[in-house]
């Protein structure tokens, strides 16, 4: 981590910002910058997922008409073209699956046998949207707590400004997110001597001062209290910190691909 007094040296370190909320994304903010969009609970952990199991490719859609014509468009494309690889829709509204969807936003769903070499068109409530929000970065890439130092490295590589997006919840800012973004910010700040915006020093400081207990900050959590019920498994695996390397990005086409 940059000592105080180097922190605000401002033009000799490239920053680190947060964005607390995808509602808060503006081209303004984002535009010229690398990304990483971060929504532990659930939709980047499930993309995350999916990717560590084999998927080709997720392409994130905002609305539920928008995905079947979508899916049907891709089914077609692949008939053309002898493609035999799934195709199938993702995601939840009101925490649960989508009627005529294949999969819901869990995780624990996206296993290797079902996501290998599969397409995935997915629609969530704050995850895809903040993905859809973000396109006026340089490049976008996804991010949860399973592939935190992985994604920080292949940002921190790159040794531009990053922007890290929490997808919140219904435009309502979520801890689990700012603990995901902080402890990117701490890792880009220790390693490649980022400089750290006021934000993103706090919420790398609260991920300092929590990293060892992170439960003692869910209990704080409104979105951990409400869907903990329901979706115990899936926080107790969204939770798990760099078990994967894998970094999806947007390519030019438009999709997440690794
Ligand atoms: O299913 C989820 O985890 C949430 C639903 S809710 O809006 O938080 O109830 O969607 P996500 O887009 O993964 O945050």
């Amino acid at each position: 981590m940059c000592q105080i007094n180097e922190r605000f040296r401002i033009g000799e370190f490239m920053e680190v910002d947060i964005i607390g909320t995808a509602g808060e994304v503006t081209d303004e903010r984002v535009a010229g910058k690398n990304v990483a969009v971060i929504d532990v609970f659930r939709a980047t952990s499930v993309m995350v997922t999916a990717f560590a199991n084999g998927a080709r490719e997720i392409i994130p859609v905002t609305g539920i008409e928008e995905s079947f014509r979508l899916r049907d468009e891709i089914v077609a494309r692949h008939r053309q073209s002898g493609d035999n690889g799934p195709v199938l829709l993702g995601g939840e509204r009101k925490t649960v699956i989508i009627e005529g969807f294949d999969l819901d936003n869990s995780p624990l769903r996206y296993s290797p046998d079902i996501v290998r070499d599969a397409t995935i068109v997915m629609s969530t409530t704050n995850g895809t949207r903040a993905v859809n929000c973000a396109r006026g970065a340089a490049e976008i890439y996804v991010a949860a707590l399973l592939n935190a130092d992985a994604v920080a490295r292949r940002l921190g590589e790159r040794g531009e400004d990053i922007v890290l997006v929490c997808s919140g919840r219904h435009d309502r800012f979520t801890i689990e997110d700012a603990l995901c973004a902080g402890m990117m910010a701490r890792y880009l700040g220790r390693h490649y001597g980022y400089k750290l915006t006021d934000i993103a020093w706090w919420c790398a400081d609260v991920y300092r001062r929590y990293e060892d207990d992170l439960q003692q900050a869910l209990d704080h959590c409104e979105h951990y209290h409400n869907i903990k019920g329901r979706w115990a498994e899936d926080i107790a695996w969204c939770l798990r910190r760099n078990v994967t390397d894998v970094a999806p990005h947007i390519v030019k086409e438009g999709g997440i691909r690794l």
